[in-house]
């Protein structure tokens, strides 16, 4: 038997050659890099990439080292590539935001909210702009960003993700439709209520309304009340309104202790989320590509084609730059069945080298990429 001090004494001969060999081809594909620079030629060589390690694999002496090789010239290939983006300096997808010391806001300021007195939403917008502003609500989140689109509001508060229920996967397809941007964000508490009208009883009640999102939220004391029938509504707030409207006392709305003091309703009962540390957290959005010189969370969005490894490659370039990545979600393309599209958000400033470089290597091997904004997280 080869003694085992003996052995790493060869591999450790083998891995410097590997290194000197690795430094002498990275400097080979900076030349390529120049090269491509002065015809304009694309980084990225697919068919160049496919014909090498068909190649290479043929080279090795048995399957698993076929195998091998090829699995270690794909990470080869890929970090080439990532040196040559460097040096070719392909225009930022980025490059068209503006970096402010500060969001514009003044006494003209105009802020749209999702729903009506008494939402969630007009609570972040509340907090986040305080009271002083000149603000409207709209009944659709589509409505929300067409107002900020159409430039009838500065700002638009919208939910995006809920500590208990996931993504709102409404709010990413809009972005992407509307061509907004995300500017700023913030986190409210949500303690859903149960409310109703004088003399309503929860073992009495027939109607629960409510938006989508806190019917979620309430799932368990649903399923354990399952005698009341549960009605998808506009907003909470929408739902508190028509239960007053509506005059009925089988009928109650979840929504927060704020809706019930807006329509006279009381609560039946506090807090029926099932997660007592629910929260929601809220988008800013607007119509313009600016970002905080101090933001440090880039969220984007890309495609890619429906090929294996694909997404893994293109996540090597937010690991290759050091880039901490907080959230990833994926949302089917409409008309390509079961293709999906990435909306990720990275630890980061537009302005940092390695958002630059990660945003580059992306914008090359994408089917497309989009930067939705950069924001100071909460
Ligand atoms: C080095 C090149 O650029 C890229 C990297 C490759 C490599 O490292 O072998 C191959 C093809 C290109 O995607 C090249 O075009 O030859």
């Amino acid at each position: 038997m080869v003694d085992l001090l003996k052995s790493r004494e060869d591999i450790d001969r083998i891995d410097r050659q590997i290194i000197s060999l690795l430094e002498e081809r990275m400097d080979i594909a900076k030349n390529v890099a120049e090269y491509k620079i002065s015809v304009g030629k694309k980084v990225y060589d697919k068919q160049r990439e496919d014909e090498k390690l068909e190649t290479l694999g043929s080279l090795a002496s048995n399957e698993f080292n076929k195998h091998a090789a090829q699995e270690l010239f794909t990470q080869i290939m890929s970090i080439s590539r990532k040196l040559q983006y460097t040096l070719v300096k392909t225009e930022s997808v980025s490059k068209s935001f503006e970096a402010i010391d500060k969001l514009p806001i003044t006494a003209d300021t105009k802020v749209v909210f999702f729903g009506q007195e008494g939402t969630y939403t007009q609570q972040c917008m509340e907090d986040y702009f305080g009271t002083d502003i000149d603000s409207f609500n709209e009944l659709t989140f589509r409505k929300v960003m067409e107002a900020v689109k159409e430039g009838r509001a500065d700002y638009g508060v919208l939910p995006i993700e809920n500590s208990s229920t996931g993504g709102i996967s409404d709010i990413y397809d809009l972005l992407l439709e509307y061509d907004n941007y995300i500017v700023g964000e913030h986190v409210v508490q949500i303690q859903n209520a149960l409310l109703g009208l004088e003399g309503a009883t929860i073992e009495n009640l027939k109607t629960v309304y409510s938006h989508p999102q806190p019917l979620m939220q309430c799932a368990k004391f649903l399923e354990e009340h399952d005698y009341i029938e549960k009605k998808e509504y506009l907003s909470t707030a929408a739902s508190a309104k028509k239960v007053m409207e509506d005059g009925d006392i089988t009928q109650a709305a979840i929504g927060s202790k704020k809706a019930a003091g807006c329509y006279g309703l009381k609560i039946l009962k506090d807090s029926i989320n099932f997660d007592n540390t629910n929260c929601t957290r809220f988008i800013i959005i607007a119509n313009q590509k600016i970002f905080l010189k101090d933001a440090n969370k880039v969220s984007i969005c890309f495609e890619l084609p429906h090929k294996s490894g694909t997404l893994y490659n293109m996540l090597s370039h937010f690991i290759y730059n050091n880039l901490n990545m907080v959230k990833i979600e994926s949302r089917p393309i409409n008309g390509k069945n079961f293709e999906y599209r990435f909306f990720v958000d990275v630890e980061g400033n537009l302005c940092d080298a390695g958002v630059i470089n990660a945003l580059r290597g992306i914008k090359e091997e994408a089917s497309s990429v989009r930067v939705l904004g950069n924001i100071k997280k909460e």
